[in-house]
């Protein structure tokens, strides 16, 4: 059985960009690098695979956030915290985009289907071009935990909410679970998140700059329609599992899509807060 419209619009969009005269220069830098082409996540081998490495570090990232913000902290100058607030949001952003983009190619290069895009075979391992974006994904999360040094050192503590610190903690192991497990369709939430993220963190980065753009609530739909299209991306997944011969990591999508639904309930209360009339008239 077959999904209607969307293996059609993968086809039609694949055989368009694959034929578009940039796409083997990207195809070379972004799918056929001997380090992208033979990577292979082998769980303790791999730095950073371990469920140790997983465990300390969100530890880590935990205690230090409590601790940080609990004890006085030396304070930076404001130029130079500005400086450092900017290179950071600079380095997210285009990180995000190369993403982004890799991972897009990779499917165009190596994914031979939509029901594929969505479903990987049972047993697949992670190795190949989609699985070194999802482990540079992965590590990005790591990345992010600055976000948070950034509220703290700026004093904004209003800003350190539950939803920032259990977003920042939970992503990493969710994404963790995702190559680990060789989740079936990652790919897309990889690709969705990371669009989002070069918007979220130019948001930021403009704010850095001093200028406020007028567009933060497109920012917060934004994430929310990335929240909701998971949803989509669910169904189809089971959809292809309980039709056909099953696919990978479907266990780790219940844990990924519980995450979701309690993101969704965060930011929805979010964009309630921030956004509602009332907020806006007071
Ligand atoms: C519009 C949002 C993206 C951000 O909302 P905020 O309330 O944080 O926005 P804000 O207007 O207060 O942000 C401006 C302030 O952030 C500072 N700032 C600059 N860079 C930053 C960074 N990298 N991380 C955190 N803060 C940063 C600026 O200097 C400025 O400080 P000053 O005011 O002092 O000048 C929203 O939708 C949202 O995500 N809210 C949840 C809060 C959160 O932590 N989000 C990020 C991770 S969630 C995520 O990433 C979800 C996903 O996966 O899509």
């Amino acid at each position: 059985m077959e999904i209607p419209f969307f293996p059609t619009l993968f086809s039609t969009v694949r055989s368009l960009v694959v034929r578009q005269p940039f796409f083997p220069t990207l195809e070379d830098w972004l799918v056929n690098h001997p380090k992208i082409l033979g990577f292979s996540w082998n769980n303790g081998q791999t730095p950073a695979s371990s469920q140790r490495f997983l465990a300390l570090t969100v530890l880590c990232y935990i205690s230090f956030t409590f601790i940080l913000s609990q004890v006085s902290r030396p304070s930076l100058a404001r130029p130079v915290l500005k400086s450092i607030s900017a290179l950071h949001n600079l380095f997210l952003v285009t990180l995000s985009f190369i993403m982004a983009l890799g991972c897009l190619v990779s499917i165009f290069s190596q994914v031979p289907n939509f029901r594929t895009l969505v479903c990987f075979p049972k047993r697949t391992s992670p190795s190949g071009p989609l699985f070194f974006w999802g482990y540079i994904f992965y590590l990005s999360k790591i990345v992010e935990f600055m976000d948070t040094l950034l509220i703290i050192l700026g004093n904004s503590m209003k800003r350190l909410s539950f939803l920032h610190v259990y977003h920042h903690s939970m992503v990493v192991i969710m994404s963790y679970v995702c190559v680990n497990s060789a989740q079936s369709s990652f790919s897309m939430v990889l690709v969705t998140n990371c669009t989002v993220h070069v918007v979220m963190y130019a948001y930021y980065l403009m704010c850095t700059l001093g200028v406020r753009p007028k567009w933060k609530k497109m920012v917060t739909d934004f994430q929310l329609v990335q929240f909701w299209s998971s949803f989509l991306i669910m169904a189809m997944l089971a959809f292809y599992h309980f039709t056909g011969s099953g696919c990978s990591g479907i266990l780790s999508w219940c844990f990924n899509a519980a995450f979701i639904v309690s993101l969704l309930f965060l930011f929805s209360d979010f964009h309630a807060k921030n956004y509602s009339p009332k907020v806006k008239n007071a």
